[in-house]
Formats: C-alpha cells, structure tokens, sequence
C-alpha cells in the first residue's frame, strides 16, 4: 500500500463526476485532495456516463501531486459494484463510501476492491479507502469504521444528510455538530488514520467558512470536505502556521537532535521541557510550513 500516513491532508475538493470542464480543470488549484463524486452531485439518469468520463480522467489527465479520491455511490444503490470495477481499473488512490454506518459495509467494499485489483492486475491492497460517516448510527460506529482496514486513510464527517438524519439543520455556531466531530475525530486519531470536517455550502459567506474552518483546525481535524475551488486558500490561510510557530519548531528539532547525541530523549528548551509529543508537533507544523512554501529546502524561514 501507499505510504499515507504522513500525507497533508488539508482540503479535499468535491469535483462533480459529470462536469467535463471541472474535471479537467480541478488540478490548477492546489487542493491537497481532488475528490471526483460519482454519487449526490449526479442525476441517476448521469450515473454511467460520470463513471466513464472519470474513468477517462483518472488515465488520461496529470493532476500534480493532489492525491485522487473518488466518492462512489453508496452500497443500496445499483451503481457501486460498476463504479468500484471501474475506478479501481483506473488506478484511484482512495476511494470514498458515502452513508457508512458499520465496518461490514467498508469490508464489502474492501471484498470488492480486492477482487477489482485481482482482475485488473493491480497488486492487492494498493487501493485505499476512507469512509464519509452520515448519520446516527455512522457515528456511534465510528470506532469501527475507523479500524475495519488497513487500508483506511481516514473518516469524514457528512453534515447534510447527519443533520437531516438527527431532525436538525445546520446552524451558524455549529453546536448540532459538536458531538458527531468529536467522536469521529476521537475514532481517527484512535485509529491512526485521518479526520475530515464537513463541507460548507454558502458560497457568499466568506466569515461563516472562516469561523467553521477556525473551529475544526483548533479541534485537531486534517482538514475539510471543500465543494469550492475558493475554498482551498482559505483552509490552507487556516492551517498555516505562524513565524513563530515555524521557528520554535525549528529550535525543537534542533534541540532533540542534540539530545539524541549526548543520548537522551528529553531536553530543556528556553525553560521548556521538550520530549517526544512536542517534537511530534513540531514536525507537523514543519510539514504545514513546507506546504505553504514558509521554509526554503534546508528548513530555513522564507519571509513573505
Ligand atoms: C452535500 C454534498 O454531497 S456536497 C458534494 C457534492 N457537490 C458538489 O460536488 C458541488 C461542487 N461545487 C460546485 O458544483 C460549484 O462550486 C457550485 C455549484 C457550488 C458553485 O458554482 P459557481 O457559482 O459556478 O462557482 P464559482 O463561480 O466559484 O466558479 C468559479 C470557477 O471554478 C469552477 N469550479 C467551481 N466549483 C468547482 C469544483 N467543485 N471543482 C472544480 N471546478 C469548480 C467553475 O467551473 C468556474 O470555472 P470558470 O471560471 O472556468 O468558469
Ligand atoms: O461529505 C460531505 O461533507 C458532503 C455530504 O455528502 C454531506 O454533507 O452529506
Ligand atoms: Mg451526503
């Protein structure tokens, strides 16, 4: 399997399955993740061709370094089994199950996807999955579905349909939500696998996306379900670390390195103990600051 551990995770971009011009287009804007839906934003009466038109797109097209998920239909639709066969040929990174709501539902697809690899040639368990956790009973058994695959890359939260699920709707403070991020980031982080929030659909209120996307990353979630290319700056605005976050960083790696030299796995830093969670973090915010171009390839703060 790909290594993914480690892979930033911060926006994944809905692209519909059955817009040629934005499938073809959906690389230019630096999404960490470009998610093709072959499921909600696609009429039944669209459902083959979708599938062919991203089947065309995942071969032919060179999307950069964004990693390609594919949201297929779910298991009580008759379109999965051909979207799996299809998007597995294709050589997908992740494929996405929406409404999941047990881990027999993702070893189903897992079933499937291996035996899609099989047929194709691929090498069993290259394909990944990750989950989008819909409803009442999805986040009671997020836990499970977290760990039902190795091959799990991470879980999301869907709030349309949750907050359809759970009678509500969403609200501009997001307290209808608090319970399903919490459990399903506690399920990720458990799992060893990524958190995912919602999409937020009001194109035209710029403060609403920004107070959401504020709430999730001090949450510790990897990042967001996008449906908007505009949306992709204002995450990364989000997750982008400060200069004095990327040089206390660089003063952590430093200081344990020294610390492994003289052989000890603690040390103090300005009056700061600094051990193995610490230098964990620091590494993130490392990673963060490569990704917004904040540090040049030595690890040197670039001033903007
Ligand atoms: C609850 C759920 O299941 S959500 C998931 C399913 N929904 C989706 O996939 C919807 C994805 N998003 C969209 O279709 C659109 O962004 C909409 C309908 C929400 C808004 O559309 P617009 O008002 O046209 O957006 P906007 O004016 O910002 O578009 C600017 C450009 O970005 C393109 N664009 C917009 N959204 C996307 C997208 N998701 N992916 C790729 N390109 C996009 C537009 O085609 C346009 O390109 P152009 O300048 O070459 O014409
Ligand atoms: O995965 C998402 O955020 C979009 C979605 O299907 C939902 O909210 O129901
Ligand atoms: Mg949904």
């Amino acid at each position: 399997m790909k290594d993914q551990k480690e892979r930033l995770r911060r926006t994944m971009m809905f692209v519909p399955g059955n817009n040629p011009a934005m499938v073809k287009d959906a690389g230019i804007f630096g999404a960490d993740s470009i998610m093709f839906d072959l499921e909600d934003a696609v009429s039944m009466s669209e459902k083959d061709a979708a599938r062919y038109l991203i089947y065309e797109a995942l071969k032919t097209i060179d999307y950069g370094n964004s990693e390609l998920v594919v949201r297929i239909n779910g298991l009580d639709t008759p379109y999965y089994k051909s979207d799996i066969k299809a998007m597995v040929k294709a050589g997908v990174d992740v494929i996405r199950l929406p409404k999941v709501e047990s881990a027999a539902m993702m070893e189903e697809l897992e079933k499937l996807v291996a035996q899609a690899e099989e047929e194709f040639g691929i090498e069993v368990g290259t394909t990944n999955l990750m989950a989008a956790i819909e409803s009442a009973k999805g986040v009671i058994n997020a836990y499970e579905i977290a760990i039902s695959s190795k091959r799990m890359i991470g879980i999301a939260l869907s709030a349309e349909d949750y907050t359809t699920d759970m009678k509500t709707h969403r609200y501009p403070d997001g307290q209808e939500l608090l319970y399903a991020r919490n459990v399903i980031l506690h399920a990720a982080r458990a799992a060893g696998i990524a958190a995912f929030d919602t999409v937020f659909t009001n194109m035209d209120d710029e403060e609403g996306f920004y107070r959401e996307t504020e709430l999730i990353h001090q949450l510790g979630f990897d990042g967001k379900s996008l449906v908007n290319p505009r949306q992709v700056e204002m995450v990364n605005k989000v997750y982008e670390p400060t200069k004095k976050e990327i040089l206390n960083a660089q003063g952590v790696i430093a200081a344990i390195a020294e610390a492994k030299r003289k052989g000890s796995g603690v040390i103090s830093m300005n009056g700061q103990m600094v051990d193995r969670p610490v230098v964990l973090r620091a590494e993130r915010v490392m990673r963060l600051a490569t990704a917004a171009n904040l540090v040049d390839e030595e690890g040197n703060y670039i001033e903007k």
